[in-house]
């Protein structure tokens, strides 16, 4: 049984069926990637786990837990975390400024401003702080304002205010889009030290097929909202009906 379940998940929008008949088991501490054709449903299916989306039908479980009917907060307390497609951090805020917001929020249970709070035991929130921007290569960089950052620093930026809330299930859409070929690699190598080290499940939303193949010990493809096939890396690749799947479109190596 895998940390993360999802069992015939379905979703319609109108007359639109963006997912149906979804099966996922993500095992413990692996990298799953979730690929897909454009409007496959990646991004629907990831709003389903995170709380953004209700399905229709079907189960998700975490850990044993199912995540249905909770608020997106409350599923994010359970240990899942979520980087989106663009960056959502606070350009005004320096790199250490925007890691104090889930730092406290953590601590604390939410974010809130109190003085005195604030105060007792910022040493070891500090020390949290910088040791998540370490890992993400961040660290000589926690008095930039974030808004002068590079996208690549930004991506990695929220990965680690992610990390900082010690998720045991982190979700990735696109986290390398818009990056630069050895910023990539960059990042590839930082997810894949972080997965170690930290004992964390990484599902990941991604076009770049060389991050998928570079990283995922398995890959669900999803075309037109169900899963079309799911296995290891090597016989994903070249494989007939992903090939069909994504016809015209820039197909897996
Ligand atoms: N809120 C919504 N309302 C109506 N239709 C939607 C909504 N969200 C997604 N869709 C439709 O559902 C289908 C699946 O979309 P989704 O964004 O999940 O695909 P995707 O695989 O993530 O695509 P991409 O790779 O382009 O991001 C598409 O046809 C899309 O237009």
């Amino acid at each position: 049984m895998g940390i993360l379940e999802v069992k015939n998940v379905g979703k319609r929008f109108g007359g639109l069926k963006a997912l149906s008949d979804v099966n996922l088991s993500v095992a413990e501490n692996s990298v799953h990637a979730i690929i897909g054709p454009n409007g496959a449903g990646k991004s629907t299916l990831l709003n389903c786990l995170v709380g953004k989306l209700i399905p229709d039908t079907g189960s998700v479980m975490f850990d044993g837990q199912s995540v249905l009917g909770r608020k997106p907060y409350q599923i994010n307390q359970m240990g899942i975390s979520r980087v989106f497609q663009t960056p959502e951090i606070f350009g005004d805020l320096t790199v250490m400024e925007n890691m104090m917001i889930p730092c406290f929020a953590k601590r604390d249970g939410a974010f809130e401003l109190n003085p005195i709070r604030a105060i007792t035991a910022q040493k070891d929130i500090i020390a949290h702080a910088e040791s998540v921007l370490a890992d993400m290569n961040l660290l000589e960089k926690r008095d930039m304002h974030s808004a002068s950052m590079s996208r690549g620093d930004k991506r990695r930026l929220e990965i680690a205010m992610c990390l900082a809330q010690e998720p045991r299930l982190l979700l990735l859409d696109e986290p390398t889009a818009g990056m630069a070929r050895a910023d990539t690699n960059n990042t590839i190598e930082l997810l894949k030290e972080i997965r170690d080290k930290r004992n964390i499940t990484i599902v990941i939303i991604e076009h770049d097929m060389h991050v998928v193949f570079s990283l995922a010990e398995r890959i669900t493809v999803l075309a037109q909202g169900t899963p079309l096939v799911e296995d290891v890396p090597a016989k994903i690749k070249g494989h007939p009906k992903v090939r069909e799947a994504y016809l015209g479109e820039s197909q897996p190596a």
